[in-house]
């Protein structure tokens, strides 16, 4: 199957259509969408706006009524659809857990399945347990019900992993955590896609989260019309319509702050010490929180020095916007 590659393929939907029976309108009316290999794409809409069943139907789990799904050029369609399932990392938002299994069995259910060695599957759940911060000698024989529910969602994430699939969807997978624990997943889960460059399909209902994880963000209407679908500095810049402006929010040039680093503006002038200090990987929000906290209008960095002017003109905006109205 597609999984000969463990770094993503490209996923394309073709007049993706479900009508579910007995319903009067389609739950996803005839999408059309192109994720590119070793993307994170992120669908956010309002509830009941068609997202799982989107994601569903990638891996038939929901059987679209017509149209196409293509993962690496394979028409899924043509697959069956447990050999499918078992080449597509799943993680959700209710875990799914088995309860009677241990942490490692868990995780190695699909790689099991897969005929893997014994000795191939515990090494790979070390492996996983490791790469979510998990030490293994401690977590490994738990059972679920022995786990916070940030634990359980990091397990959820290593078993969508295990058989190293090329594609993940992803729905809502960090959706049931508190706020802090919800940042840190997602700053853990970020960087591990830096390293892996799956492709993936992701499922939120959070647009700061979307912003965060995603290379690319489809804005989704009823029956999962697509309102706009870009990456998250272009939609921020220049939102499709009022009902996209509507997620963004009224702090859009800060969430525009916080996407770009200040090695990303070329400085107004060489490094000074005798500035506020910040680093140059720091996001242009910090460095405006260093300088009002400061009470002044400008900060350095091992680059070279941010003034304010400059900072507001790499996001497009006035002056007057950035401090005051537009947050
Ligand atoms: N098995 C089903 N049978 C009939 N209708 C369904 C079924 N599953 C979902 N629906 C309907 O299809 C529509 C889309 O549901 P879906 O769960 O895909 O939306 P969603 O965007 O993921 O919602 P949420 O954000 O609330 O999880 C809804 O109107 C829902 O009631």
């Amino acid at each position: 199957m597609f999984d000969r590659d463990t770094e993503g393929v490209r996923i394309e939907l073709r007049s993706l259509t479900k009508h579910y029976p007995g319903q009067p309108a389609p739950a996803v009316d005839d999408v059309t969408l192109d994720i590119p290999a070793g993307e994170l794409v992120v669908l956010v809409g309002p509830s009941g706006c068609g997202k799982t069943t989107t994601m569903k139907m990638i891996n038939r789990l929901v059987e679209p009524s017509s149209g196409e799904i293509r993962i690496g050029g394979q028409d899924v369609l043509g697959l069956n659809p447990d050999q499918l399932r078992r080449h597509i990392g799943y993680a959700i938002q209710q875990v799914g857990l088995f309860p009677h299994q241990t942490v490692a069995q868990n995780i190695g259910l699909v790689p099991k399945l897969l005929g893997w060695s014994a000795d191939r599957i515990n090494a790979r759940v070390e492996e996983l347990l490791s790469l979510v911060s998990l030490e293994p000698s401690l977590f490994r024989d738990r059972y679920p019900r022995q786990l916070s529910g940030g634990q359980q969602q990091r397990v959820g994430v290593a078993r969508a992993l295990a058989a190293d699939p090329p594609v993940m969807l992803m729905d809502e997978p960090f959706g049931a955590t508190d706020p802090i624990t919800r940042e840190h997943l997602q700053n853990e889960f970020a960087r591990l896609q830096k390293q892996l460059r799956k492709t993936i399909i992701f499922v939120t209902h959070d647009f700061e989260e979307a912003i965060k994880l995603g290379d690319r963000i489809a804005i989704l209407r009823e029956r999962s019309h697509i309102a706009q679908y870009d990456t998250p500095a272009a939609i921020l810049a220049a939102p499709a319509d009022d009902y996209v402006a509507g997620f963004i929010g009224q702090d859009g040039t800060l969430k525009r702050l916080a996407l770009l680093s200040v090695a990303d503006v070329t400085p107004a002038l060489p490094p000074d010490t005798r500035l506020p200090q910040v680093s140059a990987d720091a996001s242009l929000r910090e460095a405006l929180d260093l300088m009002l906290s400061h009470g002044t209008d400008k900060c350095s960095s091992p680059t070279g020095v941010l003034t304010y002017a400059s900072l507001c003109e790499a996001v497009g905006a006035p002056a007057e916007a950035v401090v005051s109205g537009d947050r």
